[in-house]
């Protein structure tokens, strides 16, 4: 067997590891040279901040799960953490800053692409091709201009299995050891728990191990549960302890019954299992982070991403929706993740205002500039809203004459008060926002129509709760919201939830849950009696006359939905376009038109 031998003097020999062999092949292959320094690929500022915005969990969970260890264990050995993406684009670094520079000169730097075929062999590069951990240290560098570190990284996985990333620890003068790759191994098996633990919808984490001491050694298998029980992930470790474990199935299979009744270890058969609640962390987190935010309904989300764009440019967005589709809050999004987040956002409910008042309310009014004026003034919510948003919710019911004036302003970007002949300028991201059809109401010469080209930059539409194709998320998010102790819903009423055609949208739903919840206190599951009794009722309506007597427990297929009817007909009989708006199967739609009689 021939033994290669590199022109730096590095002998590969058969104990070698084969991956480095290999490494060095490809960088041979992909026409680098040892002696010049490679081309740089680097993102410019745009493109990282998209990547930035697209990894920002990761960035986060490394942080957070990484980067406290890192600093304890190599905060004085002159080393640095690197994440890259699974590009090998280096997303972020953190440790000690004077070697930037050294560090700076071969481009181990953010932005910059470690891929193999671009820097030769290297521990981000060579990890993210061989899907393993690796140390390249000193002379296994392909470029010697790079032979001046060590490198330790290991790629990370999804919980799905997927490769999204690495993270890489170097250092300048220190040889890695085993220990550093049993470090970074560490690092990187609690960011993939994590993430694990992030998992949308994600509700208990359950830790098992056949002997109790391993329940916590970091070698325990972890699995991830929704709020029904429903396994939504495992690790390798649970996967390989619960062998034939699948996503979807309920937990209760392998683990008994009791398996979410107590933080404390609880012993099933040869496991030994400890519950713990994800859902205080995930709230923690959100209020903390105020970014991220996700739609999962597509056609919100598309909204979401649209309303981003034109807010970026101060172009004036227009928000319709029935009530309660949650308008406000949405502005109240997407101002806390816009440029403006620090300037004011100033909220004006054309409809809650006198029309005599919306006038000096909007543009303020100069002293005594009528009686019962104040005497030193307003400055009007416009002049309020100078640096951040205006939001000018039920647009629709702005009296004409005001319209005028409002049209001025977005004209001018200039507001005369009051009585006075002074104009100030004013710099605003004007939302607006009308459950009423702003259209109509231009056609039947109720609304200005240069105003509404004015106010309409972008317009939105969020849908009818009963439109979204995330609606059991929603209703499961209020539930855990509210509910007082682990709960789940009994699958029947979650159906007939799920049907309901909800007029109030999100409002009416928010309402429901937090009655519903105070009504099943304690109980370990919420039921149809917890409900209401007006929604009992409308409810009851939808259910044939013959199972209406049974509905928590009876069969609720055979369901009348009055919904279902006005749908049938408003897409004239088109079955695949009736199932999406409702947001059921086709089967199950035929199944209930032919119980009407419809097909
Ligand atoms: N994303 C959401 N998740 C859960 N609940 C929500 C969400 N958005 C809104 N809600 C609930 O719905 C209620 C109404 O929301 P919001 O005031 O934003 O709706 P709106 O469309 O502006 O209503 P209106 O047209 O009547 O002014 C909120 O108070 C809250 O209880």
């Amino acid at each position: 067997m021939s033994v290669p031998k590199w022109n730096t003097g590095m002998t590969i020999t058969p104990h070698s590891q084969a991956w480095l062999t290999d490494s060095w092949s490809r960088s041979q292959g992909a026409g680098l040279q040892q002696t010049s320094s490679p081309d740089e690929l680097r993102l410019d500022r745009d493109a990282l901040a998209v990547k930035h915005f697209q990894h920002k969990q990761l960035i986060e969970l490394v942080k957070q799960h990484a980067l406290p260890l890192f600093n304890q264990l190599m905060a004085h050995s002159k080393s640095r953490l690197i994440l890259s993406d699974s590009e090998g684009y280096v997303l972020c670094h953190w440790g000690v800053s004077q070697y930037s520079d050294k560090l700076a000169n071969v481009a181990l730097d953010i932005g910059v692409n470690w891929q193999e075929q671009h820097k030769g062999t290297n521990a981000i590069g060579t990890a993210l091709l061989a899907k393993q951990a690796v140390s390249v240290i000193g002379d296994q560098h392909f470029i010697r201009q790079h032979r001046f570190m060590s490198c330790t990284a290991s790629p990370i996985f999804s919980p799905q299995g997927e490769l999204i990333g690495a993270i890489d620890i170097t250092s300048e003068q220190q040889r890695h050891t085993q220990q550093t790759l049993l470090l970074i191994s560490s690092l990187v098996q609690q960011v993939e728990t994590a993430l694990l633990c992030h998992l949308p919808g994600s509700h208990y984490r359950i830790d098992l191990a056949e002997q109790p001491s391993l329940i916590t050694s970091g070698w325990q298998g972890i699995v991830v549960a929704n709020a029904d029980g429903k396994i939504l992930g495992c690790n390798p470790m649970a996967k390989t302890l619960l062998h034939d474990a699948k996503v979807g199935d309920d937990l209760h299979q392998y683990l008994g019954e009791k398996w979410n009744r107590s933080e404390h270890l609880l012993q099933h058969q040869r496991f030994h299992l400890k519950t713990q609640s994800l859902v205080p962390e995930r709230r923690t987190q959100v209020v903390s982070q105020q970014i991220g935010v996700r739609f999962r309904d597509p056609i919100l989300e598309r909204a979401w991403q649209q309303a981003n764009k034109v807010v970026r440019r101060c172009i004036p967005l227009l928000i319709c929706g029935e009530t309660g589709v949650g308008k406000e809050q949405f502005v109240k999004k997407l101002h806390a993740q816009s440029g403006r987040s620090q300037g004011p956002l100033v909220a004006v409910n054309c409809a809650a205002l006198p029309a005599e008042l919306v006038e000096s309310e909007l543009f303020g009014y100069q002293a005594g500039a009528f009686t019962g004026a104040h005497r030193n003034g307003y400055e009007g919510k416009i002049r309020q809203a100078d640096g951040g948003f205006l939001f000018l919710d039920e647009i629709g019911e702005m009296p004409m004459a005001t319209q005028s004036r409002l049209l001025r302003v977005l004209q001018e970007r200039e507001v005369v008060p009051v009585g006075s002949n002074r104009s100030y300028k004013v710099d605003i991201q004007v939302v607006a926002a009308t459950h009423a059809n702003l259209q109509a109401l231009v056609k039947a010469g109720e609304f200005r129509e240069d105003l509404y080209y004015r106010l309409n930059g972008l317009q939105v539409m969020l849908p009818a709760l009963r439109q979204r194709a995330d609606r059991e998320r929603i209703i499961h998010k209020l539930h855990r919201r509210y509910r007082t102790a682990p709960q789940t819903i009994c699958p029947q009423l979650l159906r007939c939830l799920l049907d309901y055609a909800w007029p109030g949208n999100l409002r009416e739903l928010d309402n429901l849950m937090q009655v519903a919840c105070l009504m099943a206190e304690d109980e370990v599951q919420l039921q149809w009696q917890h409900l209401p009794d007006a929604l009992q009722t409308q409810l009851g309506e939808q259910v044939q006359p013959e199972v209406s007597a049974t509905t928590a427990e009876g069969e609720l297929s055979l369901m009348i939905n009055a919904n279902i009817v006005a749908t049938f007909h408003r897409f004239d009989g088109n079955v695949s376009r009736c199932a999406k708006y409702l947001g059921m199967s086709r089967n199950t739609l035929y199944r209930k038109l032919k119980a009407l009689g419809l097909k």
